[in-house]
């Protein structure tokens, strides 16, 4: 869908601010461009919509030269979302969003009833802000907004800069996480810089991690939190990137442990051969839990089972297990299977999550699948 072709950008003064750049993002994919303050993102982006034009190489957009293109027409088809937002001071919120549409010739009436829909979309009610002037909303809100208006002409490729930079970080996580939602269901070729690893490897369907106007290593996230190509890779991810990791690596049904498993309607064994077991009903849903102690009075399982709190469904993140065992206090969270039915698969113990971690850290750099990991050979 955009594809860079050995692309240099040299300012008049000399600098190099890019430096024989290729790279190609698919459609509907979501790259994340990350890397320090002045290593040629910005200028990266502009030259997809033609703010600054390359001094070397050519830019294709659904295999067509941009060079070819007339930029006006060019920039209807790409959305920009930047940090300083730039909303009409004057305008309403609804007036904001509907600007685009309605300066492209759709009627005024059809504008606004679109650009609500928008707002909606990106979390806002019109109903409640459509009215505002962007002064008389917050940081977030008026993200949201700049959002809601670059799509407002349906553009297929969107340009992000930093769009998420300004707000405090908590605002800042609900944000990306109503965007990802909001791009699983529209589906753009996105371009998204941010100078936060964080925000990369949770946006990014790859991230490119840029050093001095080149890009080192473009990658799933996964993979370049487990295998940084370069030693100034490693070191930009940062040494806490087994922990980064965590929100990225999903569980699989091969992390899991199988416990002892008893049915609400069996007979109460008098031992269950383990401390605890898990419940299941008769379709092999997960009930809840029994522990040895309580089994040991007698009685029947339904008796004696009690709800299970701790639970996910496979697919998860590393990271929402740990903190479903942090938050329920548990020593092993159960795990389902991710459709409605939800039939019990097996529990994650913490030593299974550290494995699990280790295990896709190793699948990585062999570029194996995790299951093939033999933990016993890998070091450390
Ligand atoms: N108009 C310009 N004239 C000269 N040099 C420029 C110009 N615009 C940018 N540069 C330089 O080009 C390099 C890349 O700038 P660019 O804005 O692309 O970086 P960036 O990675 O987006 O940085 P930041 O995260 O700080 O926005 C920098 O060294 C910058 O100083």
């Amino acid at each position: 869908m955009i594809r860079f072709e050995r692309v240099t950008k040299r300012y008049a003064d000399g600098t190099t601010a890019v430096d024989d750049l290729s790279f190609e993002v698919a459609e509907g994919e979501l790259v994340t461009l990350v890397g320090p303050s002045g290593c040629g993102k910005t200028t990266t982006m502009k030259m997809v919509n033609r703010l600054i034009e390359p001094t070397e190489g050519r830019i294709f957009l659904d295999g067509r030269d941009i060079a070819d293109a007339d930029p006006v027409e060019l920039r209807r088809r790409i959305g920009y979302v930047i940090q300083q937002v730039g909303l009409f001071p004057h305008k309403t919120v609804l007036e904001n969003t509907a600007t685009v549409p309605h300066l492209l010739g759709v009627k005024r009436a059809t504008a606004r009833a679109r650009a609500a829909e928008l707002l909606a979309l990106v979390g806002l009610d019109p109903s409640v802000h459509g009215d505002r002037y962007p002064e008389q909303l917050s940081g977030g809100q008026r993200q949201r907004v700049g959002v809601a208006r670059a799509l407002a002409a349906d553009p297929p490729v969107l340009l992000m800069d930093e769009p998420f930079g300004a707000v405090d970080p908590v605002v800042r996580e609900h944000l990306q996480n109503e965007f990802l939602k909001l791009q699983s269901e529209v589906r753009k070729t996105v371009l998204f810089v941010t100078h936060d690893i964080e925000e990369a490897v949770r946006l990014g369907d790859r991230i490119a991690v840029y050093g001095q106007g080149r890009i080192e290593q473009f990658d799933a996230p996964a993979t370049v939190l487990g295998a940084p190509a370069t030693p100034y890779v490693a070191d930009f991810v940062g040494a806490d990137r087994g922990l980064k990791r965590l929100s990225v690596t999903p569980v699989e049904a091969g992390d899991l442990e199988q416990p002892p498993v008893v049915h609400l309607d069996d007979a109460l064994p008098r031992d269950l051969g383990s401390r605890w077991a898990v419940v299941l009903d008769g379709e092999d849903n997960l009930h809840g839990w029994i522990s040895a102690e309580s089994a040991a009075r007698g009685g029947t399982v339904r008796e004696h089972a009690r709800r299970m709190e701790a639970w996910l469904p496979v697919g998860a993140s590393l990271k929402q297990a740990f903190a479903t065992m942090l938050q329920h206090d548990a020593g092993w969270i159960a795990v389902v299977d991710a459709d409605e039915r939800g039939r019990f698969l097996g529990v994650l113990t913490p030593a299974r999550l550290h494995e699990a971690l280790r295990r896709s850290i190793d699948a990585d750099a062999r570029d194996r699948p995790r299951a093939e990991v033999d933990l016993e050979t890998i070091g450390g």
